[in-house]
């Protein structure tokens, strides 16, 4: 099949202020495309109604799906309902009314939780639903899970050109800093900031430390993303990771050498580990001409500038900036 060009189109990134979604629209800056982005004003996700009106007005020619309800260990694990019903929602609206409007292009984002707790490392794509979940993210999975088959089934249905592809874990420009609902790479950073001004003798993570998690910058998300778009066009969903992990310790000794950190790394084993492994396979992606550009250590001296900078606007300037 020949591949889809995105240059002169109407291209809607759905939730263009989240992390992913703000990467995508700095990435299609240079596809001369024509980015379409809808604010929380203009319509929200989770009502049908909004959405297919949005979409019905606006006629996008292809669509980025990163509008989700998103967070790390412990918000999937204390908020199961939200995480289940909104993703359902957004994602069940918006690829119905892509598909209403003829939509010629969409991709789906999920995520690599998707995957059975114990899948075999590195894993592939194939072991979707041959095992069970990891319990503190499961609500999220099969939401994923859903929006993964909504594409499949539009496809076999009805000839839709929808795809899905499943990122690790990212990180970098525009991430949640929030200790309680953030990911792990966000809070490592802002306690080794803080704990380096405070002049604190160390900083606690969560767990025992041990958990093995692979870690890509939002940048070559999006880029592998726009690669996909351009690409990719078949059932089965596609990995976009590094091909590379680290143990969370080890995340944590790299964020403290970037930050500036010298104190200790303390355990709080109250607190989930969650899957002890999830790095996925590559293979796929790479077949397909991709590769990651951005180095770990790298990529978390971008997202420490990112915070700091994000800091200052947010007290120069007041949360509204
Ligand atoms: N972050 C990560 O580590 C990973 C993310 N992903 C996937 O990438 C995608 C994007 O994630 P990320 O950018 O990190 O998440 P963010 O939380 O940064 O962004 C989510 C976006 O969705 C929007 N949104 C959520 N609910 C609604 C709603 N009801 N109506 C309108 N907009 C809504 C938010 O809008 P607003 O800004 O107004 O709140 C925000 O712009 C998700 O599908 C996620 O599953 C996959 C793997 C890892
Ligand atoms: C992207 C992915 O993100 C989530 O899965 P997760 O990878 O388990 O999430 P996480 O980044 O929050 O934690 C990774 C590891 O890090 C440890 N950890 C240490 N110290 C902190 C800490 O301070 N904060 C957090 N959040 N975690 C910490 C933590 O205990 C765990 O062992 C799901 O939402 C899932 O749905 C999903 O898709």
């Amino acid at each position: 099949m020949a591949a889809y060009s995105l240059a002169g189109k109407r291209v809607w990134v759905a939730g263009h202020r989240g992390m992913v979604g703000s990467a995508l629209v700095r990435r299609l800056a240079r596809e001369g495309c024509e980015v379409l982005t809808a604010s929380r004003a203009d319509a929200d996700l989770k009502n049908q109604a909004q959405t297919s009106a949005w979409v019905e007005r606006n006629r996008p020619d292809a669509v980025f799906l990163a509008a989700a309800k998103v967070g790390g260990i412990m918000a999937n694990d204390t908020y199961p309902a939200d995480f289940l019903y909104d993703n359902l929602m957004i994602e069940a609206n918006i690829i119905e009314a892509s598909f209403r409007v003829g939509v010629e292009k969409l991709l789906f984002l999920g995520s690599s939780c998707i995957y059975p707790k114990f899948a075999p490392q590195p894993i592939v794509e194939d072991a979707l639903l041959t095992g069970p979940l990891e319990p503190t993210n499961e609500w999220y999975a099969i939401a994923k899970i859903a929006g993964i088959k909504l594409a499949q089934a539009y496809r076999k249905q009805h000839g839709a050109d929808f795809i899905s592809a499943m990122p690790t874990n990212l990180y970098g420009p525009g991430d949640n800093f929030d200790l309680n609902s953030s990911h792990v790479m966000p809070a490592l950073i802002r306690k080794a900031h803080e704990a380096k001004l405070a002049g604190a003798a160390s900083i606690t993570i969560w767990g025992t430390g041990t958990p093995r998690r692979e870690f890509l910058h939002v940048d070559d998300c999006a880029d592998a993303c726009v690669h996909l778009m351009k690409v990719y066009s078949d059932t089965v969903h596609v990995n976009v990771g590094s091909g590379e992990d680290v143990t969370i310790r080890e995340l944590a000794e790299l964020v403290c050498k970037v930050v500036g950190f010298s104190g200790d790394i303390v355990c709080d084993t109250s607190k989930p580990d969650g899957t002890p492994r999830k790095l996925m396979s590559a293979d796929k992606l790479r077949g397909l001409g991709w590769k990651p550009s951005i180095a770990l250590e790298a990529g978390i001296r971008d997202a420490y500038t990112a915070f700091l900078n994000a800091n200052y606007a947010e007290r120069v300037l007041g949360p509204a900036h």
